[in-house]
């Protein structure tokens, strides 16, 4: 390039005048730049103090920026430079301009200041713009010197004139000297001005600290982010978002005001929810140092995150994302409109506003946790009350809407049988666009070992269903789920102890896990109680049953020591019962009817260890043969046409005591099948039930027929009598044991006086008599009847009379035997018949002379002639 003329080189040597000159100048400069100690300084140093010497419009001093190869502006006399009004201006002050073209080369080769003029250089190719700028406000002449550091060129004083020749020997000379001095004094500025620049970060880090170390909240957090960063960063718009629970999604959480305060525009802006892996934010959070891209290109690059294109559109070019985060958490980002990267500056700041996030979201969950356990405290005392189904409902609808924002989507329970699950609860207005669909799958057999159910029942606290992949996967129920719009489906076990009682499902986009855990143990205590409230309701009812049942028997509890009669076969019969009462023996008591088989049945049940039990009875004869089946082993709701409710049978009523089958010989041959089961297995089905019920029950039946007989006639089965045979006792018609008629008769006489409040101390022998020479048909019950009538009939205190039925065929068939027979023959036989029902007694009170009403030793002397001996009445 061509070389502006040196006008030195014109120069005679200078005088010493002149020289003295110099060397005082720049001595006095000298000391002056000592003093320089920052930009303001060194302005006054050229504008005032050389000016004062020399002659020039500005001057400018430029530095290298070694990384581009580039020179730029670092200190400007703005009040002097005549293009500071030219629209290039603000331009040109921020511009850096190429080091490599010919006129700035030309000044880095000279040895010293080089002057050049204008016109000359200024449209050189590649020439920077501010030469023409100058040139065009009139300025002629530029002088130019490096300004040099450890022997590299830092940068360049630029010495502006609006005249020709300037730039003197004289002052050529003193900028020469002065240069080294200037240099230093440059680098002490741009020293200071790193120090200064660092304690002001330093302050303005501190400051922030102190202000986030107060931070509580969100809105304080945003108030100490806006203030610094509009400070840090006037124009420049920012966002802090924060990663949402979700672990996938980040939403923005704190951003910059300036640009919107339409409160939907704001709304919507809080609500969206950005995927983190979106191949921006993802590479934000995992680069350890400020992020620095640039809007367009992103786009281009084809990541179509929606807040990019917003971003272009507010006009923000370059942004900044630098990630927060705490420790090894990453909490969110922080996106900055800004050009130039402090990065220090930054980390300092996103490192503070890391702290207060995770303070405030350590606060928000501390919050959180207490408004949790304040809420489930609620829901449990809420629940706590629930005893049926539609309070658990209402409860359980209550918190899931209101504060979890989450549906139930069914409640199943596992049944008795411990297999299968069903439906408990469910909200069927949640499914209303997929009611059919709905309808299906609850019509649908769950077990424990169902695909689903199996996986949440084995899990710890429930499985989580992404309802998207379920349906890639093929999930039946997902296609229902779907239909809500929810993403997640929350299967969780429902368990008491350690006892899994059901499932329930619920739908929701997110769920808190420690929410769920609390929620789920409360409804399974809840379910688990009005289970057991179900429960104590069909015990209540059956026990009521029992109850009437009992209260009917002890309408006809006998007292049971009171079995009457001493003779020697009532004798055999108590040694008979001792020996099986203690047993659990079937003892089969057979006798006819009214000689108080019920009575010997109870007393061989209260003689048993099962005797704190009631003794349950069946009177197998007083059923109609449809009803004796369910009578005696129960039924299910709906098993026969009238049973609408669940009964339990007599065997299970009788379970661990004794039941006492009444008139065994008329079960109907069903029945009899049954109860050979039941005798053998010890095990029982209801009707129309599918459960098998153990029981220990002792039998004892009872019977009037012959037994044989009747397996004989096909009518009762052999095994079954067998079965019931095992200990037989034969209870004797009363007229077979004859002296036990005055005392049964003394203990219904005392029995009725009590009960009908007569007072009736004797009974007149003739009674006794009377009875004795009856044959009883009906036995002791008979027996007991006729006492109870004639006592009615009695008015004083002493019994004169019995009313002895008529026995009309009886009578005939007694009469046409003694028709048959001589009159001596007819009297032998009656004497020996009362002597007989007087056990021998020929004389004395209650003997035969008193009945036939003969003094005694006429009936003597009548045995003799007649021929009666012992052995005729006693055989
Ligand atoms: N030995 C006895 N002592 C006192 N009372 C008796 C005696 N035997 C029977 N009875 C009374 O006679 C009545 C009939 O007795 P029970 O009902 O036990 O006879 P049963 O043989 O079971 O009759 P059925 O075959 O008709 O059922 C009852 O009131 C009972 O108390």
């Amino acid at each position: 390039m061509k070389r502006v003329k040196d006008k030195s080189s014109d120069f005679s040597a200078p005088s010493l005048a002149a020289l003295e000159q110099e060397r005082r100048i720049l001595s006095e400069l000298g000391n002056d730049i000592t003093e320089v100690r920052d930009k303001n300084d060194l302005l006054v140093l050229f504008s005032k103090r050389i000016k004062s010497l020399f002659y020039f419009t500005h001057t400018i001093v430029t530095l290298i920026d070694a990384k581009d190869e580039t020179y730029t502006p670092f200190l400007l006399d703005d009040e002097c430079s005549p293009i500071r009004s030219k629209a290039i201006y603000p331009e040109l002050i921020k511009a850096h301009f190429s080091l490599n073209e010919p006129f700035i080369q030309a000044v880095l080769h000279a040895e010293e200041p080089i002057s050049f003029l204008l016109e000359d250089v200024m449209n050189q190719p590649q020439s920077p713009s501010f030469l023409q700028a100058n040139h065009e406000a009139g300025v002629k002449e530029i002088l130019m010197t490096k300004l040099m550091k450890e022997g590299m060129p830092m940068g360049f004083i630029h010495i502006y004139s609006d005249k020709h020749n300037s730039f003197t020997n004289e002052f050529r000379n003193v900028i020469k000297g002065i240069a080294p001095q200037l240099s230093g004094a440059v680098s002490n500025i741009i020293k200071n001005e790193e120090i200064l620049k660092k304690e002001k970060e330093k302050s303005f880090l501190l400051d922030f600290s102190n202000e986030i170390a107060a931070v509580r909240t969100k809105e304080e957090l945003a108030l100490a982010v806006r203030t610094a960063l509009k400070k840090l960063n006037p124009p420049g718009g920012f966002v802090i978002r924060r990663i949402n629970e979700d672990n996938t999604t980040m939403s923005p959480y704190v951003y910059d005001l300036s640009k919107t305060h339409d409160a939907e525009v704001i709304k919507a802006l809080e609500q969206a929810k950005y995927p983190i892996n979106d191949g921006l934010q993802d590479r934000v959070l995992n680069s350890p140092i400020p992020l620095l891209f640039n809007v367009d290109r992103e786009i281009q690059r084809g990541i179509t995150a929606s807040y990019l294109q917003y971003w272009k559109t507010m006009g923000f070019k370059e942004i900044v994302g630098i990630r927060l985060r705490n420790g090894e958490i990453n909490h969110g980002i922080l996106f900055l409109d800004i050009q130039e990267i402090n990065v220090r500056l930054l980390k300092g700041i996103c490192s503070q506003i890391s702290i207060a996030l995770a303070n405030i979201m350590a606060n928000e969950q501390i919050n959180k946790k207490q408004q949790e356990q304040a809420f489930l405290l609620d829901f449990s005392s809420d629940v706590a009350q629930v005893r049926t189904k539609s309070d658990l409902q209402a409860a359980i609808f209550r918190v899931l809407d209101k504060t979890m924002h989450t549906q139930l989507s069914m409640i199943r329970v596992i049944d008795e049988d411990g297999y299968n699950l069903s439906p408990f609860m469910y909200d069927e207005t949640l499914f209303e666009t997929a009611k059919k669909h709905f309808a299906e799958l609850l019509a649908n057999r769950v077990t424990i070992d169902d695909i689903y159910t199996a996986e949440v029942l084995a899990s710890e606290d429930g499985i989580v269903f992404n309802v998207e992949e379920e349906l890639k996967s093929g999930n039946a129920y997902a296609r229902l789920w779907e239909t809500t719009g929810l993403k997640n489906v929350y299967g969780l076990p429902l368990r008491v102890g350690n006892k899994n009682i059901g499932t329930i499902w619920l739908l929701a986009d997110w769920l808190s896990k420690l929410m769920l855990k609390g929620i789920c143990a409360q409804i399974s205590i809840a379910i688990a109680n009005i289970q057991a409230n179900e429960k104590l309701l069909a015990y209540k009812k059956q026990l009521e049953v029992e109850n009437d049942y009992l209260k009917e028997q002890i309408k006809t509890i006998y007292d049971f020591s009171e079995i009457i009669g001493n003779g020697e076969q009532m004798q055999k019969i108590y040694r008979l019962m001792s020996l099986v009462a203690g047993s659990n023996t079937t003892v089969l008591i057979l006798g006819e009817t009214g000689t108080g088989k019920e009575l010997i049945a109870r007393a061989i049940h209260n003689a048993s260890p099962r005797n704190d039990k009631l003794m349950v009875k069946v009177n197998c004869a007083a059923l109609p043969a449809n009803l004796i089946e369910s009578e005696l082993f129960g039924h299910e709701r709906g098993s026969f046409t009238g049973a609408i409710d669940r009964r339990i049978g007599k065997f299970e009523l009788a379970n661990n005591s004794t039941l006492f089958l009444d008139e065994v010989g008329e079960l109907p041959p069903e029945a009899q099948a049954k109860l050979l089961r039941v005798i053998q297995e010890r095990e029982l089905e209801r009707l129309g039930g599918k459960q098998t019920i153990k029981v220990d029950v002792r039998l004892i039946a009872a019977t009037n027929r012959n037994l044989e007989k009747e397996v004989e006639a096909g009518r009762f089965r052999a095994d079954l009598y067998f079965r019931l045979n095992v200990f037989p006792v034969s209870l004797p018609p009363l007229r077979e044991r004859p002296e036990d008629i005055e005392p049964l008769t003394r203990f219904f006489v005392k029995k009725y006086s009590r009960s009908t409040g007569r007072v009736i101390r004797k009974i007149a022998p003739k009674v006794i008599q009377q009875l004795r020479s009856y044959t009883w048909p009906g036995n002791v019950r008979e027996l007991e009847h006729l006492i109870e009538r004639s006592i009615l009939l009695t008015t004083g205190d002493t019994l004169l009379d019995v009313y002895i039925p008529q026995n009309k065929t009886t009578d005939k068939q007694e009469s046409a035997h003694i028709l048959n027979q001589s009159l001596e023959e007819v009297e032998r036989s009656y004497i020996i018949e009362i002597l007989r029902r007087c056990l021998g007694k020929i004389s004395g009170p209650g003997s035969a002379a008193e009945i036939l009403k003969i003094p005694g030793n006429t009936l003597h002397s009548k045995l003799k002639k007649l021929g009666i001996t012992k052995k005729d009445y006693f055989g």
